[in-house]
Parts: C-alpha cells; structure tokens; sequence
C-alpha cells in the first residue's frame, strides 16, 4: 500500500514565524503523500479577543456562538489556510486549501451535549473518500481547515486534533497511514515543563495513570483521546513531537509513540 503521512501543526508553531517557515520547509520536502491539517487557536483567542467575543474553552474545545463561528472561519479556513498554501507553492509543493464545506470534505453534525452547549461545534459523520484519493492521486497535498459543514449550509467548528484523526482512520483503508502531532513540545512530557521529560512508548494504561494524576491536562487530553482512537481504527503509526523534528518524527527516531499495550 502507498503511504501517506497525515500531519497536523500546532497553534503554537502557527504564531511563530520561525517555527512555522521551518516547519513548512520540511513538509514540503517530505516524500509521498501527505495532508497537513492545522488549527490556529492561538490566534482565534487573540483576534476575538481584540473585537471583544469572549471566549471560553472546556476539556480543550471552544464554546462557539454565532460571533465566534464567524471569527473562526475567517482565521482558519481564510487567513491560516491561504497563508500555508501560499507558501507551499513557494516551495514547489503544490497544494490545496480546503475545509469540510469544500468538495464535501468532511460532513459534520452540530454537537448534542447533555450538560454543555458547545454551540456550533461539528462532531464529524463522514469524510469524502475519493475527493481525498483524487487530489492525492494527482500528488496534489491537502491543507485542511478545522471548519466543517452539515451539509444544510451550516459551518461548524471542529477541533483540529480530531480532523486529522478523522481523516487518517477514513483513509487507513487506503493507504498505509502515519498520523503525527506536531507541536511545540518534544512529545507528551511527564512535566509539561521539561523537554528532557518524554514519553517515548504510551499506552492506554498509562495514558490513565497520567490523567489520574494530572499531568496530561487541557489540549492535550483530546490529542491523546483522539491518538488512540486512530491506533484503534487502523491507522499504523500514531506519533506526537516537535515540528522541528519532522523527518525524525515520521522515522519513529523522535517524539511520542502511541501503542496499544
Ligand atoms: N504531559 C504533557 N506533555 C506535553 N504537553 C502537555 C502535557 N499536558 C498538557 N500539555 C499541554 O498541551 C498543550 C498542547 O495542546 P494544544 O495547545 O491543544 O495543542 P496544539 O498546539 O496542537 O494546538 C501543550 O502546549 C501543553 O501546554
Ligand atoms: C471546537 C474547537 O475547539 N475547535 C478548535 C479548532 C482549532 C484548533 O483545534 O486549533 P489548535 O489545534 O491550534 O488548538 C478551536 O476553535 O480552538
């Protein structure tokens, strides 16, 4: 089976200049196909925050009224979106910026919640299979907003660790899939602090134990949740680390391993 590498950037690197140009160097120059997925939470807070929407996240996932879907929308499946693409060409790396609306990417239903109203947040049903397999066949990279539709013209807000977790368990039928995290931090740590502190191998076990005691907390309890998710859907390699470190996260030599026992 042909592979293809399912990489989802940070906000973090997104806000940095440095990070993100060194970042995109290295996913345009890494072999195969490939679909970068990025968020860009850092920046939603900061220009809600200047016009004033007041913002409010639970377990690592935005509560999104009508003003916020509209802010949401015009950060990351506008600006961020165009921005990557832009800067993909300029590295000879053709590519392609959707989000879920576009092609019916990805199909999503507004989130029911019994004790918390997320607004318009999407929880995914169904990804575009062979729009997906088309573009890649056409060596064509994919760059994928976090934003979703139901299909009845509503745009919804979908936390962008579970897009790529979505998108790399519909094609692991298809293609033999790596899933990798990249983040600002060299993996899941056990003192977030520490860089020197990485988790090399985690399992669901130990997954808990860590939750137990607290120190796997805020964005990354849905990156994990949705880590082993995808090791269960077949995915073959399922990986957290530095964006710096691209290539020795794709390598397995760097970062965070998810494994199931
Ligand atoms: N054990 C841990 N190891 C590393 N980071 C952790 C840990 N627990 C919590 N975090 C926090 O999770 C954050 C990553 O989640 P999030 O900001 O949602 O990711 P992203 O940068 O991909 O958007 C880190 O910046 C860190 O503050
Ligand atoms: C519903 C929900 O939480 N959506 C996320 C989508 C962006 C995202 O996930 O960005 P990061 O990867 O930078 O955190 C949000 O608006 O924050």
């Amino acid at each position: 089976m042909e592979t293809l590498s399912v990489i989802k950037i940070g906000g973090n690197i997104i806000d940095n200049e440095a990070s993100l140009s060194s970042f995109l160097k290295s996913f345009a120059s890494t072999p195969g196909k490939k679909i970068l997925v990025h968020g860009g939470g850092k920046l939603a807070t900061k220009l809600a925050s200047q016009l004033e929407i007041p913002q409010q996240l639970v377990d690592g996932r935005r509560i999104t009224d009508a003003d916020t879907l509209k802010v949401v929308t015009m950060v990351y499946a506008g600006y961020i979106n165009k921005n990557i693409v832009a800067r993909l060409q300029s590295h000879g790396c053709n590519s392609i910026g959707l989000c879920g609306a576009d092609g019916n990417a990805i199909q999503a239903h507004k989130r029911n919640h019994p004790n918390v109203d997320y607004g318009f947040v999407g929880d995914i049903d169904i990804i575009n299979v062979p729009l997906f397999k088309n573009l890649l066949s056409q060596d064509i990279s994919i760059v994928m907003a976090p934003i979703t539709h139901d299909k009845n013209g509503q745009l919804l807000n979908t936390n962008a660790d579970t897009i790529a977790q979505e998108i790399a368990k519909g094609l692991a039928a298809h293609y033999d899939v790596s899933l990798i995290y990249s983040f600002e931090k060299a993996g899941v740590l056990l003192d977030a602090n520490d860089n020197e502190t990485v988790i090399r191998f985690l399992t669901p076990g130990y997954y808990s134990e860590l939750k137990d005691k607290n120190l796997v907390f805020a964005g990354m309890l849905p990156k994990l949740d949705n880590a082993f998710v995808a090791l269960d859907s077949g995915v073959t390699k399922v990986i957290i680390g530095q964006a710096d470190q691209l290539e020795q996260l794709i390598a397995g030599n760097q970062g965070t391993t998810i494994i199931n026992e």
